[in-house]
């Protein structure tokens, strides 16, 4: 039996601190959670270590007796300090397999990969999915690489051993073709933290993958 937590890849919700800055962190992601949401990415590039610990912990409390897990973007010192189900680096971050050392065995590992060429270097048994994407243009970060697009993610996805959340530019219009396109779940940052009603969002893009998923 696997050590890491269950988790359901298929709607990720990467918070912003811009986005939820009016409304509030744990408003925002209470509803986005209450309305479908299957997994919670801590995001803020620039937080001050003790901020971004806080909001850690306070979204853990939030998530606790629910089946959401907890995922810290990049910093894996406060995925632990907060005893969050999990860390997320990109390519650029701590090399996945230091960062699973640090992590242990039982918690969650995302990693993020922009294009095809970084496959071949993924250990599956150290990673639990792949952040795939961008696959459209995003104005959430502005460092990203250039999409992928459909075709892209589709070729990736095929040759990828672990589920794909994609990301990039994904809402309710284009997340059926994404799914197509052998997606396991999306993950947003916009279609839900830029929402004027984030659960309604989040319902939206939950009803949208779970048919897509089904075949519809
Ligand atoms: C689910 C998911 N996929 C990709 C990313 C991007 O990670 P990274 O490339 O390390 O960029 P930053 O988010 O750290 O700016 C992600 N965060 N989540
Ligand atoms: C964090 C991240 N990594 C690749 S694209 C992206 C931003 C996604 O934000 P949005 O859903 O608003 O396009
Ligand atoms: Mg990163």
């Amino acid at each position: 039996m696997s050590a890491r937590p269950a988790f359901d890849p298929r709607l990720c919700l990467v918070t912003d601190p811009a986005l939820t800055a009016s409304a509030g962190l744990e408003r925002v992601v209470g509803q986005a959670v209450a309305g479908g949401v299957t997994l919670v990415q801590l995001r803020d590039p620039y937080a001050k270590g003790a901020v971004l610990l806080e909001a850690a912990r306070r979204l853990k409390a939030l998530l606790a007796g629910t089946s959401v897990r907890l995922i810290v973007n990049d910093r894996l010192d406060i995925a632990l300090a907060a005893d969050a189900d999990g860390a997320h680096v990109g390519q650029d971050d701590l090399p996945p397999a230091e960062a699973r050392a640090l992590l242990g065995e039982h918690r969650l590992l995302g990693l993020s990969v922009t294009h095809q060429d970084q496959i071949a270097a993924i250990d599956p048994r150290g990673i639990d999915y792949v952040g795939l994407g961008p696959v459209f243009a995003t104005m959430s970060k502005p460092d990203a690489a250039p999409p992928l697009g459909l075709d892209g993610l589709a070729a990736a996805a095929a040759r990828l051993d672990l589920p794909a959340v994609a990301i990039g530019g994904i809402d309710a219009g284009n997340a059926p073709a994404v799914m197509r396109a052998g997606a396991a779940g999306i993950a947003v940052i916009s279609a839900i933290c830029g929402a004027a009603d984030p659960g309604a969002a989040a319902r939206t893009l939950r009803r949208t993958i779970d048919a897509a998923i089904s075949g519809g």
